[in-house]
């Protein structure tokens, strides 16, 4: 249970006496083990019963810099708790991949969010800064820096790869390190303004150190991208050192605490053992040698991508409680009129727009939980030396899934907030900033199409290697099966299984439109640019078919597991609603590809309806599951006892407008406005 039961709107209890499902249970599945759910709420207790974290005002009612400054005083504090509860908890604690998507998790998932709506400049350095040391560095590197970075040790940092005039098209980044082989170091420049590295969270003002990705020149022999350890601001001072320029970029629509900034450098020196070597080394003498696949310099955004699914699938899940709560405790228009007026939740209109918000959160789940393991089990074999024939297929998934979950999981937060009328768009309700945070992801760590593209260049390569009858991995094996749709009993398997076949026919479209662009005598590249509508719908569509597939694989997994019959039961339910929810909302795409008669969409829609009409008795426990503590919710809509109205009004009296009855501008402005001497 998330906070104190006491006075809690009476309406919102009755929904929780009234579920069929237990919300503890589902809770402990959710948290994977109640040992792991009872730790986290032991670090939530910790952590939001501290005074010092609580935020005076509301930051949507700070200034820029008051932001900034307010979120370094309280995410030290917050970093050097929970820095305390892990070393108490984890004594034998070690530096890994593993352990720091743990960190992550807690940092981003519950209590980063909860604590700073809007992140924080401290994020980059336990993300992409240690992900790329520990996934770049030799073992002489990691001994040097890895505890210090780890620490924090005098070690801020930060990676800096996006120029002002790069993002996306990472060969055409212009920052340079020429090596100097007399003294045994690289000089970094920065040979343009579109140079400028611009960007990388904690930047600005917070970061002393920073992973810079560098075009490298040896001997004015170019070798391709390399990162390269570079410190920014003394140790000491925090001055800026001579020759690097570097501030914050402004303002934006969301994540405003983070301190993304820009970066020039100027003939700035670093020692030879500053490039990260895992990779590729450069000797003293200045011999390149590339001892490892080039590609692998990528790691660390294949990483980021991969937890990126399940970034946003917190997002969705925070706004579909904020949402579901809401629901319950509002009260609008009587359906009867001879009744009072219902919770908003009874309008079936309503329950299209959030229940099904809840079942793709939770499918999102399953998917994410399985990539991170085939992550994970591609990562351990790349470590001695094989896994490489797994890396298409890990690039590919994961390319996608980051894509069309970003891309869903903020249109879903966005219904949401308006499913909540005119309060959702209150910066109290919260949905601007869980907004903010999921659309950044839409482009960040590689933009959303230009992912896309990089899957279907894969799903063509698969489907023509499925003509010549080549063995396809598994992600891809349904593109060989080129049978018709065969209608059953099953709705979710129909559906699955059809969303399969427009994978298939709008992969072969792109793959025919490639084609005929090739015999008109278009080089590849055209070729692809022309076939973009084609490839990109091919990408989505093979996300779609990926996520149903998944999610009814893993229901059956689980099933085959521990599941409590009730957490079954409604786990099969949401399951069900996410495939058809997928299936209907993809329908131009799937009539196209697919025979389905006027009475079979017309089944699935009816199930559908059933399915929101099953779901619905257990939509405040099922969120109640999701054991948010209202302090990561952060929102007047969304809090456990749904005293909404309340909390509204307090967050309005809390306002700084309202702490003086008149306001000086009237002085000033209104008044000689009205007299007519302005
Ligand atoms: C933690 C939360 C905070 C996070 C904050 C966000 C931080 C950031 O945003 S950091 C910056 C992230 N930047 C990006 O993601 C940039 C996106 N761009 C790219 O990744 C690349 O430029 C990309 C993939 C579009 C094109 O790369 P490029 O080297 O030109 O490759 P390209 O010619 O398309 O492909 C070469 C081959 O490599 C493969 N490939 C490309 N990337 C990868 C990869 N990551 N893994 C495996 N294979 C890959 C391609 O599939 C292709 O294979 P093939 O030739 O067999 O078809
Ligand atoms: C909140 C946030 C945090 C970030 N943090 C960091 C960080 O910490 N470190 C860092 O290095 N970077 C960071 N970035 C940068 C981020 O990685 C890039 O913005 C992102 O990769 C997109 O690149 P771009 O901005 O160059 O977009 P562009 O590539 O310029 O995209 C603009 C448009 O062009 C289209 N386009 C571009 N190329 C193609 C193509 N080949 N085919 C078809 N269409 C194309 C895109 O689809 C898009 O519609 C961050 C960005 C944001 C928004």
């Amino acid at each position: 249970m998330s906070s104190s039961s006491s006075s809690v709107n009476v309406d919102l209890a009755r929904e929780r006496q009234g579920a069929s499902i237990d919300s503890e249970d589902f809770a402990r599945w959710w948290a994977g083990g109640s040992d792991k759910l009872e730790e986290r709420r032991s670090l939530e207790r910790y952590v939001f019963e501290d005074a010092e974290l609580e935020e005076a005002v509301h930051p949507s009612c700070l200034s820029y810099k008051e932001r900034y400054e307010q979120t370094i005083v309280r995410s030290t504090k917050f970093l050097a708790k929970l820095r305390q509860w892990h070393s108490s908890k984890h004594p034998q604690f070690s530096v890994s991949v593993d352990s720091l998507r743990e960190f992550r998790v807690l940092l981003s998932g519950q209590l980063g969010t909860a604590l700073f709506q809007q992140s924080f400049p401290l994020r980059l350095h336990l993300s992409m800064f240690l992900t790329t040391l520990l996934g770049q560095g030799t073992d002489e590197q990691l001994h040097k820096w890895l505890s210090r970075a780890w620490h924090m040790d005098g070690i801020i940092g930060t990676y800096a790869q996006t120029e002002l005039g790069h993002g996306t098209y990472i060969r055409g980044l212009e920052t340079r390190a020429d090596y100097d082989a007399e003294s045994e170091e690289f000089v970094l420049n920065t040979p343009s303004l579109s140079a400028y590295k611009w960007w990388p969270g904690g930047l600005g003002n917070t970061a002393n150190m920073t992973i810079v990705l560098a075009q490298l020149y040896v001997k004015g022999r170019h070798h391709g991208l390399q990162p390269f350890l570079v410190r920014i601001r003394d140790e000491e001072t925090h001055q800026p050192l001579p020759g690097i320029d570097v501030g914050d970029i402004g303002p934006k629509l969301g994540g405003n605490g983070v301190n993304n900034g820009f970066l020039g450098l100027r003939n700035v020196r670093i020692p030879r053992d500053q490039m990260l070597m895992k990779n590729a080394q450069v000797l003293p003498d200045g011999t390149f040698v590339q001892g490892r696949p080039p590609l692998l310099l990528y790691g660390t955004m294949v990483y980021v991508r991969v937890i990126t699914l399940r970034d946003v699938l917190h997002g969705l899940l925070q706004a579909a409680t904020i949402a579901t709560r809401y629901s319950v405790v509002r009260r609008q228009s009587p359906i009867d009129e001879s009744q009072p007026e219902v919770q908003i939740l009874d309008h079936i209109t309503q329950q299209v727009k959030v229940l099904p918000q809840i079942a793709r959160g939770v499918c999102y789940r399953l998917a994410a939980d399985w990539l991170w393991n085939f992550y994970a089990r591609v990562l351990e074999q790349l470590e001695v030396g094989a896994g490489q024939h797994s890396l298409p297929e890990l690039h590919a998934l994961s390319c996608c899934l980051k894509a069309v979950g970003t891309d869903e999981a903020s249109e879903g937060i966005d219904l949401l907030r308006k499913s909540c009328g005119g309060h959702g768009f209150l910066s109290s309700a919260n949905f601007d900033s869980i907004y903010g945070m999921a659309t950044a992801a839409y482009t960040y760590e590689g933009e959303y199409t230009v992912l896309l593209l990089q899957t279907a260049r894969f799903l063509v390569r698969q489907y023509t290697d499925s003509l010549k009858r080549k063995v396809l991995p598994v992600s891809v094996t349904y593109l060989r099966n080129t049978a018709r749709l065969n209608w059953g009993k099953n709705l979710a398997e129909n559906a699955a299984r059809a969303l399969e076949i427009s994978a298939l026919e709008q992969t072969r479209l792109a793959w025919q439109s490639q084609s005929m662009h090739r015999q008109r005598k278009l080089s590849e590249q055209q070729a692809n640019n022309l076939s973009g509508r084609q490839l990109t719908a091919a990408a989505i569509a093979h996300a779609h078919a990926f996520l149903t597939r998944n999610a009814l694989q893993e229901l059956e997994r689980l099933r085959r597991g521990s599941l409590s019959p009730q957490v079954s039961a409604v786990l099969g339910q949401l399951v069900e609603l996410f495939v058809l929810d997928t299936f209907l909302r993809q329908a131009g795409s799937v009539l196209r590809w697919n025979s389905i008669t006027g009475s079979q969409l017309r089944l699935m829609e009816r199930r559908f309806e059933q399915l929101l009409a099953e779901l619905r008795p257990n939509a405040v426990a099922l969120v109640d599951g999701f054991d948010f503590h209202d302090r990561t919710l952060g929102s007047t809509l969304g809090s456990y006892d749904g005293r909404v109205y309340e909390r509204l009004m307090a967050e309005a009296r809390r306002n700084p407008l309202n702490q003086e009855p008149v306001n000086a501008t009237f002085r000033s402005h209104l008044q000689p406005m009205m007299r007519g001497k302005l």
